[in-house]
């Protein structure tokens, strides 16, 4: 496989992965099982985002913060709790856990292959088929798949702080939690982490622009999210972060709500959760022959992740399309079966749509959501969380709303606010998955009580609208004539 003198190495290979992360792994795994003619390449360290700075730390945090909450509200149940957060501890806990459970358990996997495979060092195009792999390592390969995934965005403005800026790829090397800190954003990274910081006690404030949180799209499961949110977090919904700067008191956050109002505050750190960037912008992707549009996209087709007629594979989060770690780990598999048959194409189907927030109350949006259902012939169940075992936890905040199709019965999508929501959104993946229908879902069993009596109290609200929708329609078919 190699070739070349001293100071130039060229390495001719079948398949080149960039990215040892979920979606490169999950490439690698298939690819290697067919030949040995492959090389993966990565740059900086091993043990994926995922584990290292993304899913697991995160909900390792968010587990603390959840201790932290029950001593704060355990007074309800008439248990009196005492006691406080020990920072560093807290820290120290999920780098452990991470570290030996998460993170090792990858690099165990990453060490049993075969060094011949594995090549370190950013990697970019320098022709249709060539990898500069670092300055001196040159890999040319017929098919190549880009699983590269993304990075945290940073805006100009917070320049002038960026010695208190963190973003998930720093703030879980704290040593100890900052007595104060800004999260900017209002998505998934803003809130899990805004609301555990604060669970934790950091004084916390949250700074939005859109006034939205996107993932929700019908209009009262999305104001419904802020006010519960709002209720207990310091928001800033909407508006701009004019400038910031440092000084003693720390980094100051000049910011514009959209009423007009200015609010200006120092803070120990910042925490930018503004969304994130693809990496395909490092690869020099104009090299390989790659369109790209004016706004730097890349088209690929979802169900093969090929790009275009080239034999070049897009997986994971370097496309934006649903970066999350399962739609990751399935477009690592299709990019390598459809690398494997190249040129033929092996489409893929795709699993429905899933994203949860672990917020408290979570957040949930499965199928079609109700933006993606305008001009289709719906009806919405919907009803607060307040089934008997809601109740029971004391945790009654949030709303559930399923979209049925007005024709058919068949369960289409759901938008989900509540304690736990991530359960009741499995089932009605499933029952998405399988294209049922209420009635199909509603012939399984139910126990009492339980959090899943409220997804069977909801179809059945779904089925009362869809009958009233219907007899509704027949009666306008019948007075039409
Ligand atoms: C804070 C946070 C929390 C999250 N929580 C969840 C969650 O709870 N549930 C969920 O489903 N998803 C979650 N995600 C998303 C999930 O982590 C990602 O969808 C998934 O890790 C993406 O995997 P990937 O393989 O596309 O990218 P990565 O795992 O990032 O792998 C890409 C690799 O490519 C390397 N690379 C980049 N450029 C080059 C180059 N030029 N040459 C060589 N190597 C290169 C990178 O260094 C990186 O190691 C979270 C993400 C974050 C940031
Ligand atoms: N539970 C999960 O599955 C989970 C958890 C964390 C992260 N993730 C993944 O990580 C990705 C990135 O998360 P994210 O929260 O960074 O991105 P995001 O796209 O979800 O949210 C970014 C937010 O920042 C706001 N924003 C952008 N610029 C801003 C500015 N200048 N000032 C204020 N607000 C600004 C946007 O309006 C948006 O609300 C997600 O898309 C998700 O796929 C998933």
């Amino acid at each position: 496989m190699w070739d070349g003198g001293l100071s130039m190495k060229t390495m001719n290979v079948e398949y080149a992965i960039i990215g040892a992360g979920t979606s490169g792994l999950g490439a690698y795994s298939k690819i290697s099982r067919q030949t040995d003619s492959l090389v993966m390449i990565q740059d900086g360290p091993y043990g994926t985002t995922c584990a290292r700075v993304g899913c697991m730390p995160s909900k390792l945090l968010i587990t603390a913060a959840d201790y932290a909450h029950h001593l704060q509200t355990s007074d309800f149940f008439g248990v009196p709790a005492s006691g406080h957060v020990e920072g560093r501890q807290v820290l120290e806990r999920l780098r452990r856990e991470r570290d030996h459970r998460f993170v090792a358990r990858n690099l165990g996997y990453v060490d049993k292959i075969p060094a011949r495979h594995k090549l370190e060092g950013r990697a970019r195009f320098v022709g249709p088929g060539r990898l500069m792999v670092g300055e001196s390592v040159e890999v040319r390969a017929e098919k190549i798949i880009l699983a590269c995934g993304s990075r945290p965005a940073i805006g100009e403005v917070f320049e002038p702080v960026m010695s208190r800026v963190l973003t998930s790829d720093t703030i879980f090397e704290l040593e100890d939690l900052p007595r104060s800190i800004a999260v900017i954003g209002m998505g998934v990274i803003a809130l899990e982490l805004g609301q555990a910081l604060h669970r934790l006690g950091v004084e916390t404030t949250i700074y939005g622009r859109s006034g939205r949180i996107n993932a929700l799209t019908h209009p009262a499961m999305r104001r419904q999210a802020l006010d519960v949110l709002a209720d207990e977090l310091d928001i800033h919904p909407s508006g701009r972060v004019l400038s910031t700067w440092e000084d003693a008191e720390g980094a100051w956050i000049d910011f514009e709500r959209s009423d007009g109002q200015r609010v200006t505050k120092a803070f120990d750190s910042v925490l930018v959760a503004t969304g994130r960037v693809s990496n395909l912008d490092r690869l020099g992707l104009e090299h390989a022959g790659v369109e790209i549009t004016d706004t730097g996209a890349v088209s690929v087709d979802p169900h093969t992740m090929r790009c275009g007629n080239l034999p070049i594979f897009i997986a994971g989060d370097a496309t934006d399309h649903l970066p999350v770690w399962h739609e990751a780990y399935d477009e690592g598999r299709i990019a390598a079966d459809n690398a494997l048959n190249y040129p033929d194409p092996t489409p893929a189907g795709r699993r429905p749509p899933l994203m949860v927030f672990f917020t408290d109350p979570q957040i949930a949006v499965i199928g079609q959501s109700f933006q993606q259902l305008q001009g289709r012939e719906i009806v919405i169940g919907e009803l607060p969380f307040t089934s008997p075992r809601h109740v029971v936890w004391n945790k009654v905040q949030g709303h559930m709303q399923v979209y049925l199709d007005a024709r058919t019965d068949v369960i289409l999508g759901a938008e989900l606010l509540g304690y736990q929501a991530e359960h009741l959104a499995h089932l009605l993946a499933l029952a998405i998955t399988h294209g049922m229908t209420a009635e199909q879902v509603l012939e399984m069993p139910i126990y009492h009580p339980s959090a899943e009596e409220l997804l069977r109290d909801v179809l059945i609200d779904a089925q009362k609208k869809r009958r009233r929708h219907e007899a509704e329609s027949t009666g306008l078919a019948t007075s039409a004539y």
